[in-house]
C-alpha cells in the first residue's frame, strides 16, 4: 500500500541539511501528493542559488522516499521565488519543468483589494478534500451533472492543478478557444460549462509551478473565462491545504466548502486538517460526503465496509457539519468516470443517489 503524507514527512526528517536540520522541518516542501504508489513534491527555495544547492538534498530525499514500502515512482522538483535562470545543463535525473502554457494561463497574480465575485457567477462551492484518491472529483463532477440535470445553470472548474482529472472524467479533450486572445471560452458537457487547467496545458506534462503561478492561474481561470451566467460554480480543489485552497478562500466569494472522505482513519484524520483550514479562512462548510462507504458484492450480495463504517457521519454530528450523503464502492461510477459520463448523467440507483444530493442542496439555498 502506498504510504501516507506523514510517512512521507517522516522519511524526508530523516534527510539532514547540513545547518539547517533535516527537510521535513525546513519548510521547503511543498504540494505534498501522493497518488496509486506515486510521491510528488516541490521543494520551494528562496533564490535560484539556493535551489541550485538543494540538488543534494532533492537526490537524497528521492532515495529516502523510493525506499518507502509501496512507494512506485518519485518526483521532486526543485523550483525558486525570484527570476530563476536554468541552468545551462540540468542533472539527469531531473524531472523537465513544464513550459509555461500557452493562451497566457499560467502567470504571476495580479494584485486585488480583497475577495472578489466571479461575474455573473452567483455561487461558488469549492469541494475538497484531505487526503487524495477519495472521490473529490468524482463527486464534483456528478453533483455538477445531477445540479444540471435539476435545471440549474452550472459550471465546473478543476482546479486540481497537479492532476487534472475533470476532462476525462466529463469527456472533454478540446483545447478551449479565446477568439478575442484575452478571454476564454469554456467547454460545454453534459449540460454543465467546464474548465480545466488540464485543457491547456500538455496532458503528458506534468504540471511544474510554484506557488505564485499556481495563485496565479487559478485567478485567470475564474476570471478570464467567460463563464456566463451561473446558479452555482462548483470548483474541484486538488487534495490537502496548500496555495490553491489559500488563494481560492482568501481571494473569492465563496458559498461554501464541501468536503470529501472516506470513513477509513487516515482520510478522516486529513479530512479534520481540511475542515480545520476552511474554518480558519471563514469559509462555510456546507457538508460532508462520505464516499466509497460501502461494497455491496454484484454476485453474492454481501455487504463490507471497505475503508470502515460511519466515521465521516460521526465526524459531521461531532463538529455540527450537515452530512450530505453517502455513496457505496460502486463499479459504474468507476467506469463512467473513466469513459467520461458522469454517473450521474445515466439512469439506475447512482444517477438517483446524486439526484438526492443535489436536490438537497438547492432546497437549502446551496446550489
Ligand atoms: N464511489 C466510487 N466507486 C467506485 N470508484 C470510485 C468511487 N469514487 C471514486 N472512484 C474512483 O476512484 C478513483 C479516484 O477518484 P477521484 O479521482 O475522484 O479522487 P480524487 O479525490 O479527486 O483524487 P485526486 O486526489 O487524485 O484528485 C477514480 O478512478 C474514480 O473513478
Amino acid at each position: 500500500m502506498a504510504p501516507t503524507k506523514d510517512e512521507v514527512m517522516a522519511a524526508l526528517g530523516r534527510v539532514a541539511i547540513p545547518g539547517r536540520g533535516d527537510l521535513a522541518q525546513s519548510g521547503f516542501v511543498r504540494a505534498l501528493a501522493v497518488a496509486e504508489g506515486t510521491v510528488r513534491f516541490v521543494l520551494e527555495a528562496a533564490s535560484p542559488e539556493e535551489a541550485r544547492s538543494l540538488e543534494p538534498v532533492r537526490a537524497a530525499a528521492e532515495v529516502a522516499v523510493r525506499a518507502l514500502p509501496g512507494v512506485t515512482g518519485v518526483s521532486i522538483v526543485v523550483t525558486a521565488h525570484g527570476p530563476a535562470t536554468r541552468p545551462s545543463a540540468p542533472p539527469a535525473s531531473a524531472p523537465p519543468l513544464a513550459a509555461p502554457p500557452s493562451l497566457t494561463i499560467g502567470r504571476h497574480p495580479t494584485p486585488q483589494a480583497g475577495p472578489q465575485r466571479v461575474t455573473g457567477v452567483d455561487r461558488i462551492l469549492a469541494v475538497g478534500s484531505g487526503k487524495g484518491g477519495v472521490g473529490k472529483s468524482t463527486v464534483a463532477s456528478n453533483l455538477a451533472v445531477a445540479l444540471a440535470r435539476e435545471g440549474r445553470r452550472v459550471g465546473l472548474l478543476d482546479a486540481d492543478i497537479y492532476g487534472p482529472s475533470q476532462p476525462r472524467m466529463m469527456g472533454v479533450n478540446k483545447r478551449p478557444g479565446s477568439p478575442d486572445g484575452k478571454t476564454i471560452e469554456p467547454l460545454r458537457a453534459h449540460g454543465v460549462t467546464m474548465m480545466s487547467i488540464g485543457l491547456m496545458v500538455d496532458p503528458d506534462k506534468a504540471i511544474v509551478w510554484r506557488g505564485p503561478m499556481l495563485m496565479g492561474a487559478l485567478q485567470q481561470l475564474l476570471t478570464q473565462v467567460n463563464w456566463g451566467q451561473l446558479d452555482v460554480l462548483i470548483v474541484d480543489l486538488p487534495p490537502g491545504t496548500g496555495d490553491v485552497q489559500l488563494t481560492l478562500c482568501q481571494r473569492t466569494h465563496l458559498t461554501g466548502a464541501i468536503v470529501v472522505s472516506t470513513p477509513q482513519d487516515v482520510a478522516l484524520i486529513d479530512a479534520r486538517k481540511a475542515i480545520d483550514m476552511f474554518r480558519t479562512l471563514h469559509t462555510p462548510i456546507l457538508g460532508l460526503i462520505e464516499n466509497m462507504s460501502t461494497f455491496v458484492c454484484p454476485n453474492c450480495g454481501h455487504e463490507s465496509h471497505v475503508f470502515g463504517h460511519g466515521g465521516v457521519e460521526a465526524e459531521a454530528l461531532k463538529d455540527g457539519i450537515p452530512f450530505l450523503g453517502r455513496l457505496p464502492i460502486d463499479l459504474q461510477t468507476r467506469i463512467s468516470g473513466d469513459e467520461g459520463v458522469p454517473v450521474a448523467a445515466g439512469d439506475g440507483s447512482m444517477a438517483e443517489a446524486w439526484r438526492g444530493i443535489a436536490q438537497r442542496l438547492i432546497q437549502g439555498g446551496m446550489a
